[in-house]
């Protein structure tokens, strides 16, 4: 039986092919130097397809690929519909947090109750942890480069992901809340997983014994 594994370029591949490995899984092409978007693998009834990040939940829920890895940020935005999460795989780890750009009185604005205008890519986990501090905001949906919003005067403040917090430095930007910590789940088609139990499970077992510390 075919099984159809929906990963993004970069980090998550790079830090998938180690949990693939241990499924005994090893792709037959690199995708970065690959333009094809199906790439088979040693096994003749395993592939992966390559697509956004954004859109690997949205490959696995309609049953185009039976499993996908997904960061908890992106799972959040799509909602989970049709996915089984079985396992939070403690890769492409980093935080979601607010930023502004050094000076601006983050603390000041919200406890006279200003209302913030605030760049993301990520709607829905900036809406309700505003919504949580009672703070007013207008959200501006972005689809990359966040941290100039605040540069340009779009934004107030910002939603984004930090890691080595590099980014901010470079930008003269700074982090003033954290939201969310975040890594990469398993996210499994919830039919599939039914059809096509011994086959995923085997895989789910092989993920699972391989989760880096
Ligand atoms: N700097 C980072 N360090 C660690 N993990 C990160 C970092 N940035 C993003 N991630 C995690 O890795 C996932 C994939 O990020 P990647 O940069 O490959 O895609 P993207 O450019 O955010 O998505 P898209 O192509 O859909 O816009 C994110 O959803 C997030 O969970
Ligand atoms: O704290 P840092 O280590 O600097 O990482 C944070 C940056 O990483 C992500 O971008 P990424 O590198 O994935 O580029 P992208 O926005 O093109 O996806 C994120 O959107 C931040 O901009």
């Amino acid at each position: 039986m075919t099984l159809t594994i929906a990963l993004s370029k970069g980090r998550i591949f790079e830090e998938t092919l180690p949990l693939l490995a241990a499924a005994g899984i090893v792709p037959a092409e690199d995708p970065e130097s690959s333009r094809k978007l199906i790439i088979g693998t040693n096994h003749p009834d395993v592939r992966l397809v390559i697509v956004r990040a954004s859109d690997v939940p949205t490959y696995v829920q309609y049953g185009a690929a039976d499993l996908g890895i997904a960061g908890r940020d992106v799972l959040i935005e799509h909602g989970g519909a049709g996915l089984y999460q079985p396992l939070d795989l403690n890769i492409a780890k980093c935080k979601m947090m607010v930023a502004v750009q050094n000076g601006f009185d983050y603390d000041d604005a919200v406890k006279h109750g200003a209302r913030l205008k605030v760049a993301t890519k990520y709607p829905k986990i900036a809406r309700e942890h505003f919504a949580q501090k009672g703070v007013h905001v207008d959200i501006i949906k972005l689809y990359g480069s966040m941290e100039l919003a605040p540069l340009v005067g779009l934004a107030d403040a910002i939603v984004d992901l930090v890691s080595t917090g590099g980014t901010l430095r470079a930008n003269n930007l700074l982090a003033v809340e954290h939201i969310l910590d975040i890594s990469s789940r398993l996210v499994v088609n919830q039919a599939a997983l039914k059809l096509k139990y011994n086959t995923i499970q085997p895989v789910l077992d092989a993920f699972a014994s391989a989760v880096p510390a």
